[in-house]
């Protein structure tokens, strides 16, 4: 995907030295706080108006995140909002201490108590940045569940205190923020699962640091993104080439269903749909024809010879005439010798659902005589399934890349934020979703989708996965908003994948392919 500097995802040590690289070439620690800070004031203000917030608590930590909240205090101060101070440890550094000074020369008041915050209308926590290193200690501990208890809205600056910058695991307790403003570049807690219940709604605050500086730290490891509508829009199959035919779009086939399941096989013909893929092909069991046809008329369904329950029992095809495969929807786990096949075959393949089941009784060492791309598609209960000796660990990212680079297939690890990982070590991360994907049938709709895509862009399948997972998780909110979190069945899913595609990535301003578009429609 096309470089964006500011899709990069950074853990505490980067953002460490990229902050030092920043230093030394010169500019002031206190101006970059001040950089930072001013702007989220400006942020806050705008979100937390005077009228309805007038009175705000600033809970300051030792380091400089506790500095940057002093700078915050003070502009909300001068901006007319009452503001108390709590600071609960005596040593500070020697900045924070400075702006501590200043403050305290304003007329602003560090309280003794945390419960001379109580009537403040917000509160704002400064207490620990991306530098916090060890367990919350029982006092401070104490003052955090505290907070929580009131139940008030609390904004973090860059992140909740209490939870790891890298893992997103809570040190003890955490700070349930309603709001946080994560400074400079995004940092990896913030597409931790674990971490999302402490971070409420979150907003980057671009304090313009330099591509210049942020290579010279990045260069050597390979790119962690944040996926979003610039970085996929130019992996769009779109615009079409005017003089195409369907199988230069693609001919995907589909291995799926069984008696039992038949409906995973319908929802990952609907996924594939929603592609645009040129030919689509699904291979089922017998029985299931008819009702394959009359869901997915422009589909070829294959009939399979099937066994005594139901399941596809061999595949009569030569799975090599297909540019891709998709595998595993509703399939059961009775036949492993369809998996065999597939694993096979030299085309790419994609695995999910009882296909990663069977691999797991395989073994992914399996995976390795492959000639082709592998992409994997686990849930946490596949995944722990498939690599057991990663599943003690929270740090969902990092067992993502870790089980990438076991099995040489790209991983994509569903979850409330899902995660990709390719073996050359690039990594995608999906930066929102709805519950209302937490639902069976949601999974079956993806793999048809990753199918598709990849079938139209061969060439580049980590991006195929991220603009799939992307965009399947934009109908999924967009659905949400429409009909609840309750209203997103996988047909309903299926079909505003469309909405998703041109309400979520919509052209770019100046992008010739929507003006070709609306020339072809003249
Ligand atoms: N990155 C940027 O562009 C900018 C970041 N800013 C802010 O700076 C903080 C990071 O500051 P740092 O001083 O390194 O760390 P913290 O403020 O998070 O706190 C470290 C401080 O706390 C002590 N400590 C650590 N763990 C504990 C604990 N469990 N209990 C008690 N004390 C603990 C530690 O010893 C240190 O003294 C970053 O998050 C941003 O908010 C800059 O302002 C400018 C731009
Ligand atoms: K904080």
């Amino acid at each position: 995907m096309s470089y964006n500097y500011r899709s990069n995802v950074v853990n505490s040590e980067q953002m460490r030295r990229i902050e030092g690289a920043i230093f030394a070439s010169g500019m002031p620690v206190a101006a970059l706080m001040e950089k930072a800070a001013l702007l989220t004031a400006q942020q806050l203000k705008k979100s937390y108006s005077l009228a309805n917030f007038p009175k705000i608590g600033v809970i300051v930590g030792p380091g400089h995140n506790g500095g940057d909240a002093l700078v915050i205090a003070r502009e909300l101060h001068l901006a007319g909002y009452q503001v108390s101070l709590f600071c609960p440890i005596a040593k500070l550094k020697d900045l924070t201490a400075q702006q501590a000074n200043y403050v305290k020369h304003l007329g602003l008041i560090f309280q003794k108590t945390l419960e001379s915050l109580e009537d403040c209308q917000l509160i704002i926590d400064g207490l620990f940045g991306f530098g916090l290193e060890r367990t919350l200690s029982a006092d401070i501990a104490e003052l955090v569940d505290k907070i929580n208890s009131w139940q008030k809205p609390v904004i973090s600056i860059d992140i909740a205190s209490g939870i790891h910058t890298d893992t997103g695991e809570v040190l003890g307790t955490a700070i349930k923020a309603t709001h946080t403003f994560c400074l400079g570049l995004w940092k990896r807690a913030f597409f931790q699962d674990l971490a999302l219940p402490y971070l409420g709604k979150v907003e980057l605050i671009d304090i313009g640091i330099s591509p210049l500086d942020l290579e010279t730290i990045l260069q050597d490891s390979p790119p962690i993104l944040r996926v979003n509508p610039d970085l996929i829009r130019p992996y769009l199959p779109l615009p079409r080439p005017l003089l195409t035919h369907k199988y230069q779009q693609g001919h995907l086939l589909i291995i799926c269903g069984s008696r039992r399941y038949a409906g995973g096989a319908i929802l990952a013909g609907l996924g594939a749909r929603g592609s645009g893929v040129g030919m689509l092909s699904i291979a089922v069991p017998a029985a299931l024809k008819s009702l394959l046809i009359s869901h997915l008329p422009e589909a070829l369904i294959i009939d399979c010879p099937e066994t005594a329950t139901g399941a596809i029992a061999e595949l009569p095809l030569e799975l090599n005439n297909y540019h891709v495969l998709a595998c595993g929807p509703g399939l059961t786990t009775e036949n492993p010798a369809i998996i065999e096949q597939v694993l096979d075959s030299d085309k790419p393949i994609i695995l999910d659902a009882d296909a990663l089941n069977i691999l797991a009784q395989l073994g992914i060492e399996k995976l390795s005589s492959r000639q082709n791309k592998t992409i994997l598609t686990p849930h946490w209960g596949e995944f722990k399934r498939l690599f057991p000796n990663l599943s003690g660990s929270q740090d969902r990212i990092n067992i993502t890349q870790e089980a990438s680079q076991q099995s040489g297939a790209i991983v994509l690890l569903k979850g409330a934020r899902t995660i990709i990982a390719s073996p050359g070590g690039k990594m995608y991360l999906i930066p929102e979703s709805s519950s209302a994907l937490a639902r069976g049938g949601s999974g079956d709709v993806l793999t048809g989708l990753i199918g598709g895509f990849l079938t139209q862009m061969p060439d580049n399948a980590p991006e195929a996965t991220a603009l799939a997972a992307y965009l399947h998780a934009q109908a999924g909110i967009l659905a949400a908003k429409e009909r609840t979190e309750l209203g997103v069945d996988g047909v309903t899913l299926a079909n505003y994948l469309f909405a998703a595609l041109k309400d979520s990535i919509p052209p770019a301003p100046l992008d010739k392919g929507g003006a070709d578009r609306r020339g072809d429609q003249n």
